[in-house]
């Protein structure tokens, strides 16, 4: 579902992030990417839902290149990914539920079928009870829920996840990542960058190590599975 072809990026200011990356995820992967502050990882992540666009190279989404994309098919895109970030970037004003009710009225959903949407998701991610709640209400645990909830509920085929868990305790960032593996074992593709070494010890997935902008590393990692 994704593929990168000798990609390159260059920004503005002259900063080399990533030079010749060739990558190729399956539907249905769990892949973590990761490598020193600096190395590339978010900037890779940013290439996936076209928030930054490759100087050189082809980044194909189901054989769709972002690269060479006008702008209004931009968010066709966008609705076949979901992206959460270490910094949860919720609406401060809405409660839960309007935070993931908005995702989907931007794209035009009927009230009743975003009211539906919205409930589903929110259970899945067991934040039923807080769907009244303002972000400011929320244990950051929460918070990082009702954006998975947000990512996920235009059931996208992929979630791209930049550091989900950089801002969360232990206990936590087991909880949301048992909840990635549960959506990935739905049939929606993750790639996640982390630098949390405990996770991608003890997760069994695709681990891809990327180094002053190049992947020099890409096979499977750690012992044992999270039990769902
Ligand atoms: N908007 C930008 N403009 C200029 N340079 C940038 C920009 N974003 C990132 N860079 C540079 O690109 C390189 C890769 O950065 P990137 O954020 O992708 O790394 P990272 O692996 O995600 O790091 P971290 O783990 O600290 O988040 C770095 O040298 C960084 O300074």
């Amino acid at each position: 579902m994704i593929k990168l072809k000798n990609v390159s990026k260059i920004y503005p200011n002259g900063a080399r992030a990533l030079f010749g990356v060739n990558l190729d995820v399956a539907k249905g992967d769990f892949v973590f990417l990761v490598g020193a502050s600096g190395a590339g990882k978010s900037t890779l992540i940013k290439l996936l839902y076209r928030e930054e666009i490759a100087t050189r190279g082809q980044v194909l989404i189901d054989n769709v290149n972002l690269v060479r994309m006008s702008s209004s098919h931009v968010p066709l895109v966008r609705r076949k990914i979901g992206v959460i970030f270490q910094d949860f970037k919720l609406l401060p004003a809405k409660t839960v539920f309007e935070n993931v009710a908005f995702a989907q009225q931007v794209i035009g959903k009927s009230m009743k079928e975003t009211r539906e949407n919205t409930n589903t998701i929110l259970d899945l991610v067991g934040l039923a009870k807080k769907k009244n709640a303002f972000p400011s209400e929320l244990s950051g645990g929460e918070q990082q829920r009702a954006c998975i909830a947000r990512a996920l509920v235009n059931k996208p085929a992929l979630l791209v996840a930049d550091e989900p868990t950089g801002n969360l305790d232990v206990d936590t960032s087991w909880s949301i990542m048992e909840l990635l593996n549960h959506v990935n074992k739905l049939g929606t593709t993750v790639v996640m960058a982390t630098h949390a070494r405990y996770i991608i010890e003890q997760m069994n997935k695709r681990v891809i190590r990327i180094e002053e902008g190049k992947i020099v590393d890409d096979s499977i990692e750690g012992a044992y599975r999270i039990v769902t």
